[in-house]
């Protein structure tokens, strides 16, 4: 609660605003039930005053209409306020996501995330706009009333009073207690798990389609669906019993105001309208005290996401230089670096090695061999356990991420092309003109592509009907690593997916982006990269050999069995016989 408190305090102005609104609306609510105690007074007296009952009926319908508009005005504070908490809530997380190392992100899934930032975030929304002005409602309307009947007769009052002291002790008992929070959260970890098998099924769809499956059959959707369905039905089972005692004895309630006010009203110790005020309001009162019985069970649910998403904003984030130190040139050296994924993973053992700048490096080896995690540690999308890795003589670490970032460029395996106009994807939000931007798109081949696009530049990717090839979109990549102009440039088989006439221009497009830097190329055909100035050799995540081709030829055995087993794979052809 202080928690959700503390978030929604950004907004305090509005918020008080909108809960002092609601304060006026309940009492304003109120009105026309003491009215109509006034009224019955009159109707039950020897004299009928019309004029007055009449005037009552008006004063009665003013307090109700004006009640509705303040209703509004405190609604539309609480939502004004309760957007813009979820906004700027929105974008803490997501800037929050963007200073995580990657360690982060590889042990959660999409799905995970994606309900964290759309679902926790807009429960929080209800606590916001509703909940903060429904409590104070559900405090002050019973307050009032309790003092209004025992302005009208103290022992009713106290009767009236019962139901409210049982809820007061029971709803933490039902709401909130150990057994309930548990059951929470498994009811969220069931509902992430959900999320993510979600994502998976949908991403696996050309998989599925293909092998003929279906929704049952795709097992991580299909086991995440029944385990939600089995624990919601196993939560009913556990819950339904208290609730349900819970609210025949709540209607209940108004029985021992029924049995004393009758005694009272036939022993004259009280009139009728008395009689009739306690039973409309004696159980009338506790209507938004009930909304706060709810809002019992759904504040564990928000607090529940509060605590994810607190795990994100309070998580560490990569530990950052204070001091500006910029590289003046751009070799690369790992001095005894040693990493694993988490705890277990170990991918890189004792890796020792120099790239002079502007040379061209090769990185080859077996597939697991620690061919990317070696160009990923260079960019510190991961932090080393063990060892040194220098730029220019600094170590990475020393260097701000940020001025990292533009030290670096990456071009991945598989290209990333956002939702967004072609400019957008190649601009990438970077300071450059649009001359620069062309400029670039042409050394990357893909000009005369985007030109053909129905809006050039400014067609939108992922509209229907536009589509780009595997090629095409890892050209626009490469368009980007151009404009970026960074000094260090790593490839992760850029061409891999390319075809015969995408990967001429992908090479065309190479040689323009290459020049002046230093590059690191992880190719799996050996044919690309002879030409470079080393080729590094890794194998189980180790440096098993440095040189060029020809001395590799000679002195690495693991480079020969490759270097063989490529020239085979040239001749490789699929036949039936
Ligand atoms: N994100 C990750 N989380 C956990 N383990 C990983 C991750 N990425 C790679 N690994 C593991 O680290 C080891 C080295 O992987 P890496 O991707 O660096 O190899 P590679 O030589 O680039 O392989 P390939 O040629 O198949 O791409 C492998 O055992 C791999 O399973």
């Amino acid at each position: 609660m202080l928690r959700l408190l503390e978030i929604a305090g950004t907004k305090k102005g509005l918020l008080l605003l909108s809960c002092a609104l609601a304060i006026v609306h309940a009492l304003l609510l109120l009105i026309p039930y003491i009215l109509v105690f006034f009224i019955l007074e009159e109707l039950t007296s020897d004299q009928i005053d019309r004029s007055l009952v009449i005037n009552y009926l008006w004063y009665a319908g003013i307090a109700v209409t004006l009640s509705y508009a303040i209703l509004y005005a405190s609604g539309m504070a609480s939502h004004v306020a309760a957007f813009d908490i979820l906004y700027q809530l929105r974008k803490s997380i997501a800037h929050k996501l963007g200073k995580l190392p990657m360690g982060f992100l590889n042990d959660r899934t999409s799905g995970g995330l994606k309900k964290v930032l759309s679902d926790d975030v807009e429960r929080i929304e209800n606590f916001i706009a509703h909940q903060i002005p429904d409590f104070v409602k559900g405090l002050v309307v019973p307050i009032a009333t309790i003092i209004f009947l025992f302005t009208q007769d103290w022992r009713l009052a106290i009767i009236s009073f019962i139901p409210l002291l049982v809820l007061m002790i029971w709803m933490p008992i039902i709401f909130n207690s150990k057994k309930n929070k548990e059951l929470m959260g498994h009811f969220h970890q069931s509902l992430e798990n959900m999320n993510s098998g979600i994502v998976e099924y949908v991403r696996a769809m050309p998989v599925m389609k293909i092998f003929g499956q279906n929704a049952d059959e795709f097992e991580k959707y299909g086991k995440t669906v029944k385990e939600f369905d089995g624990f919601v039905k196993e939560w009913t089972r556990k819950t339904s019993p208290p609730f349900a005692i819970f609210m025949s004895f709540m209607s209940n309630a108004l029985l021992p105001v029924l049995v004393l006010g009758i005694w009272l009203y036939m022993n004259n110790g009280i009139g009728l309208a008395t009689l009739l005020l306690f039973l409309i309001l004696g159980i009338g009162y506790l209507k938004p005290v009930f909304a706060l019985a709810n809002m019992g069970s759904q504040l564990t649910v928000i607090n529940q996401g509060v605590k994810k998403i607190d795990e994100i904003l309070n998580s560490g984030e990569q530990e950052e230089s204070k001091i500006s130190f910029s590289p003046k040139s751009y070799d690369i050296r790992f001095q005894h670096v040693h990493f694993s994924y988490g705890n277990t993973i170990k991918a890189l053992e004792d890796i020792n090695f120099c790239l002079p700048a502007k040379s061209l490096t090769a990185l080859v080896g077996p597939s697991g061999a620690g061919k990317s995690t070696v160009a990923q540690l260079i960019a510190r999308f991961w932090d080393i356990q063990e060892g040194k890795i220098f730029i220019g003589g600094i170590d990475i670490k020393d260097i701000p991420l940020e001025e990292l970032m533009k030290t670096v460029s990456f071009v991945f395996q598989d290209s990333f092309i956002f939702q967004a106009s072609i400019r957008e994807n190649i601009m990438m939000g970077m300071d450059k003109s649009e001359k620069q931007m062309i400029e670039a798109a042409i050394a990357a081949q893909i000009h005369d592509k985007i030109q053909e696009l129905p809006d050039g530049y400014d067609t939108r990717f992922g509209e229907s009907g536009i589509h780009l090839s595997g090629g095409e979109q890892q050209r626009i990549q490469l368009a980007r690593a151009i404009l970026k102009d960074a000094p260090i440039l790593i490839l992760d088989e850029a061409t891999a997916f390319a075809d015969p006439e995408n990967e001429a221009k992908i090479q065309e497009a190479f040689s323009a982006l290459i020049h002046d830097k230093t590059v690191i190329i992880i190719a799996h055909r050996l044919s690309t990269i002879t030409d470079s100035d080393q080729i590094l050799v890794f194998d189980e995540g180790k440096l098993e050999g440095q040189g060029k081709h020809e001395d590799l030829l000679i002195s690495n055995g693991l480079y020969q069995k490759m270097w063989s087993a490529h020239q085979r794979a040239k001749e490789f052809t699929i036949s039936k016989n």
